[in-house]
Formats: C-alpha cells, sequence, structure tokens
C-alpha cells in the first residue's frame, strides 16, 4: 500500500541534512552555555540560536505538511484502488473473499491516518539521535563507542521481541476478520435471532465473546509487552547516564568537561529515544496492515484485462447468442464442491422468451451467472452474432438487464437515466401499480422501503428503464402475489417481447409454461430437455 520510492527517499534526505545542522546547531550552543565554553553576554550567539530555531521551526512544517499530503493521497488512492478492484473483480473471486476480508481491509487502510504525526515524529527523534551521536564521537571516540554499543544491544534486543510481537498482531487482525463474520450474521440475520434464543445466546456466548476474550488478551498481552520493552529502554537510558557519569570517569575514558557534555547529550535524547521506541507498537501495526492490504490487492490482481475499445458488434442489434461447450466448476476453499456445471451447448436467438426449469440445486443459478458473464465459465465459448466473446466481456453485460433472487435496489441512482420528468418511468409505475406507493418521480421516492413483491416489482421498473435488450430473470415472479404472477406471464412477459426482447427466465410456476417459447430444464448442471412449446400431453416436467 505504501511504497517509500527513491524520490520520496532523497526528497526526506533534502530535508532531513539542514534539520540535522540545525539541531545540531541549536544543541552545540546549549552545550556550549552549559558546559561555561560560550559566553551568556555574546549576543550574535542569542541571535544564531534564534534564527536556527526560527528555520528549524520553518523546515519541520514543511516536511510535516508534505508528509500529511503524503499519507493521505496514499490513503485516497489505496481506498479508489481497493473499490476499483472490487468493481472488476469476478463474483467467484468476490465469493471466495469474503465480506468481512473486505470491511477488515477498509479498517486496515484507514489506520493510516495515525502516520503523518507518528511519521514526523520518527524522523525528528532519529535527526536528534543521530545528531547526538555525531557529537558523541566529537567529544570521546571510545566513551562514543561504549555509548553506540549499549544503544546497538538495546535495539537488537528490541528488534527480537518485536518480530514475536509481529506475529501477535498478525493473530490480532485474523480474530478481527472473524469478528466482522460474527457482526455480519448479527445484521444479517437480526429477525433470526431475534426469534432464537438458542441462536443469539450462541452466537453470543460461544462465537462473539470468546473472539472478543481472544482479542482482549492478545491486545492486553501486546500492549503489556510494549510496555515492558518501554520500561526497559527508559531505564536502560537511565543505566547509560549512571555509566557516563560514574563508570567512563572512573575508567578515565571522559574528563569532567566531557561528562558534562554527553550527560547533557544524553537527557537531549531521551525524549526522542522513547519515543522512537513508544512508535513501534504503531508500526507493528501499520506494518502487518500494509502486508494485509498487498495481499488483498494481490489476491485480486487476477483480473481480466478490459477491453481497450468497443468492438464493433456492441453497435450491433443482438441476433444470437451462442453457447459452446460451456462448463463451470465451483471453487471453495471451505468445503467439497463437486458440482460441475455444463457441458452446455445451445443457440438463443433474439426475442426467444425461455423459461429455464429444473429441481434445487439443478444449476439455474450458476447458468445464469455465466449468461450472464457474471461467472467466467471453466471451458467452452460464448458467441454473440457468432463473434467470440473475450476479455471479460464487459459489453457483452452491457446489453443485458438481470433481476436477481437476492436482487438489490441501490440507495442512489447510479443509472445514466434520470427518473424526474421521465415519461416511461410514470408508465411503468402504473404497470406495475405502484403509482399509489411511490408518489412523485423525485429520487428519494424511488428508494424508500418496499415491501419483498414491490421491491422486485421496482427491480423490473429499473431494469426496464435500462432498455437492454436481454432480460435475465431469476425467479423473479415467486415474491409476487397471484394477481400480479398472472400479469407477469399473461401481460407483462407478451408485451416485452412484442417490443422485441430476449427474455431468460428461471421458474418454477409451472401453470405459466405455455407462455415460453422454449423451455430448458436443468439435472445436475446439464440441460436434460429442450422443448420448443409446451411439452406434449401428459408430460411431467419435473419427473423426467
Ligand atoms: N458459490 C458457490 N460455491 C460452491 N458451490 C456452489 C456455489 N453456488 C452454488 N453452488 C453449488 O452448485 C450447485 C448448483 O447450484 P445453483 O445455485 O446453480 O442451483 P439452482 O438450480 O439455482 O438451485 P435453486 O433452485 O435452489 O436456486 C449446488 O450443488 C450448489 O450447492
Amino acid at each position: 500500500m505504501f511504497k517509500i520510492t527513491w524520490k520520496n527517499i532523497v526528497f526526506l534526505c533534502l530535508i532531513a541534512i539542514p534539520n540535522t545542522l540545525f539541531t545540531f546547531g541549536i544543541l552545540y550552543i546549549i552545550n556550549g552555555i552549559v558546559a561555561g565554553k560560550n559566553p551568556f553576554y555574546a549576543s550574535y550567539i542569542g541571535q544564531l540560536f534564534f534564527l536556527i530555531v526560527v528555520l528549524s521551526f520553518g523546515l519541520n512544517m514543511f516536511l510535516q505538511r508534505k508528509i500529511i499530503a503524503f499519507t493521505f493521497n496514499a490513503i485516497y488512492e489505496n481506498e479508489l484502488k481497493i473499490f476499483t478492484s472490487l468493481q472488476q473483480t469476478t463474483l467467484r473471486q468476490l465469493e471466495a473473499i469474503g465480506p468481512e476480508r473486505i470491511y477488515g481491509i477498509v479498517e486496515d487502510v484507514r489506520l493510516f491516518a495515525y502516520l503523518p504525526s507518528i511519521m514526523s515524529g520518527t524522523i525528528s527523534s532519529l535527526i536528534s539521535l543521530v545528531i547526538c551521536l555525531i557529537y558523541y564521537f566529537i567529544l570521546s571516540f571510545t566513551a562514543a563507542m561504549i555509548v553506540v554499543s549499549i544503544i546497538s544491544v538495546m535495539a537488537i534486543g528490541y528488534v527480537i521481541y518485536n518480530k514475536r510481537l509481529f506475529r501477535r498482531v498478525q493473530l490480532l487482525r485474523k480474530l478481527n476478520d472473524l469478528y466482522f463474520k460474527v457482526v455480519d450474521d448479527t445484521l444479517k440475520g437480526f429477525k433470526e435471532l431475534k426469534l432464537s434464543t438458542i441462536k443469539s445466546t450462541n452466537l453470543f456466548e460461544k462465537f462473539l465473546r470468546r473472539n472478543r476474550k481472544e482479542v482482549r488478551d492478545v491486545e492486553i498481552g501486546i500492549v503489556n509487552r510494549y510496555l515492558v520493552l518501554n520500561l526497559f529502554s527508559q531505564y536502560g537510558l537511565y543505566l547509560l547516564l549512571g555509566i557516563v557519569l560514574f563508570v567512563l570517569p572512573l575508567l578515565h575514558l571522559l574528563n569532567r568537561e566531557s561528562v558534562i557534555s554527553f550527560v547533557v547529550i544524553l537527557l537531549f535524547i531521551i525524549g526522542p529515544i522513547t519515543n522512537l521506541i513508544g512508535m513501534q507498537n504503531f508500526y507493528t501495526r501499520s506494518y502487518v496492515a500494509n502486508k494485509r492490504v498487498n495481499a488483498f490487492l494481490e489476491d485480486l490482481k487476477d483480473m481480466p484485462v478490459e477491453a481497450e475499445r468497443v468492438p464493433e458488434e456492441f453497435y450491433e442489434e443482438v441476433e444470437e447468442l451462442r453457447f459452446e461447450e460451456i462448463t463451470y466448476q465451483h471453487q471453495s476453499d471451505d468445503f467439497d464442491s463437486s458440482f460441475v456445471m455444463g457441458p452446455i451447448n445451445l443457440t438463443i436467438k433474439k426475442g426467444e422468451t425461455i423459461f429455464i426449469i429444473g429441481g434445487n440445486g439443478s444449476g439455474k443459478s450458476t447458468f445464469i451467472n455465466c449468461l450472464t458473464g457474471l461467472y467466467r465459465p471453466s471451458g467452452g465459448s460464448i458467441y454473440l452474432n457468432g463473434k467470440k466473446i473475450t476479455n471479460d466481456g464487459r459489453y457483452y453485460k452491457d446489453k443485458i438487464s438481470a433481476i436477481f433472487t437476492d436482487n438489490h435496489l441501490f440507495s442512489r441512482n447510479y443509472d445514466n437515466y434520470s427518473l424526474k420528468e421521465n415519461k416511461e418511468y410514470g408508465r411503468l409505475l402504473e404497470i406495475m401499480k405502484l403509482d399509489t406507493v411511490v408518489l412523485d418521480d423525485r429520487e428519494e421516492s424511488a428508494r424508500r422501503k418496499f415491501s419483498k413483491g414491490q421491491g422486485k416489482r421496482m427491480a423490473m421498473i429499473f431494469a426496464l428503464l435500462e432498455d437492454s435488450p436481454i432480460l435475465v430473470l431469476d425467479e423473479w415472479a415467486a415474491d409476487q402475489d397471484p394477481y400480479f404472477r398472472r400479469y407477469f406471464y399473461e401481460k407483462l412477459l407478451p408485451q416485452l417481447k412484442a417490443q422485441g426482447k430476449t427474455i431468460i427466465a428461471v421458474t418454477h410456476d409451472d401453470a405459466y409454461f405455455k407462455y415460453a417459447d422454449r423451455i430448458l430444464k436443468f439435472d445436475y448442471g446439464k440441460i436434460v430437455r429442450d422443448l420448443n412449446g409446451m411439452p406434449r400431453e401428459g408430460e411431467l416436467l419435473w419427473e423426467l
């Protein structure tokens, strides 16, 4: 997600070098005065001191603004990248990823909003540390080596310890993904949970409580360890102070004047070092978040390449759709997916009204997902007007309007048409008997809460407003009352057929089979009957 480029590094160096010199200047002046090297009354030193402070302030302000812009730009770009990837990914990949991982990733990206203050703190702390070490070496090489060695030992111990914490942070994020799964179940299964004490108690006790308890314990473990680490570092610095004050002079490695300088410098860097250590918690979490976002984007990477130009056939009328040896196999890590659809060989002509029938699990919806281009077939090809559909068939999909069993009515109008003063919309509201429910042509009125059947009718209105040549309906009439069901088969379908639309409808309504031009019966993923017109007298389609 966050990639530090060479440009960034050069930029940081260009800022860091003068900043280092300024900080060095400040430290040098303070130390000179405290150690009695520079007189207090030398006015030019005071002026120089204030000048350096002002310049350093300006430079830091500039740097922090740049970091803020860089961070929020990276968050913005990554949020867009995630949604672009989601838009381009296939239904199969989305089903495999699961919503909980997506919620987790959105949360991971937002973590970086804390980055600017942390990063500028880190840079200034690092600069101070480097300056102090340089200064130490100027004062006494041997003593500086001792200090550097002690700090290095502390840093190595810190890195080793931090690695273990890294694994715990990873576990924490995984536990949070599971948590989102439970949240999803709680919201989507709200009614079922309200009705069943057993379900809601088990969800709470066996999953939610257990998960949160685990998260609490892991969090406490992580924060406690960081706390120990911070205390060790802090007291390690006091230890260092003791060594500088008592041991190094005793070993004649430092004289009295240098001891004062060493102590002043050490006191100066205690703050930055404590800062650097305190920020590790955040850095470890961001590192894990960064890895997760990258892995997520990588998982979505296996995307079809979009066609650059609109193919000529896009402008042609849909005369024929042909499926040649189409097969599809579900893939899932969680359960055995032995079901294979196909091979399907089928030609659909313009204006045909086709009913797809078959028992539960016979592969009707799988076929619909292949037909609409949502599933990329595992084998075979689809031809539009005799031309093979390549890439992800984006332009092919645009020829189709579909209403699925779990149809979603969007909270806003994402289409190119407007409902305002739209005559066709008014006419469709009347046809669908929704003109007494949706009282005006405002967008908000069309996005209100509907009953299930009304919602499907509203979905039909939106689908018809898209004016696509092919209409795919997955058990649309199942939620309709007898009057509307009848109206749908006897009036609406013939009207749409008369307009030249090709209709492919999954249905279990055998009383209305006679309204189909053609019936395709599925069984075990295969078309076992392809009937033009009504079945022969006495033939029961369900019993084949
Ligand atoms: N996303 C999926 N991953 C794995 N297997 C799946 C998936 N979706 C469906 N299946 C399996 O594929 C088979 C066909 O399912 P499909 O939904 O196509 O049947 P259907 O004919 O539409 O059934 P129904 O009439 O019940 O809606 C079933 O055995 C089902 O369990």
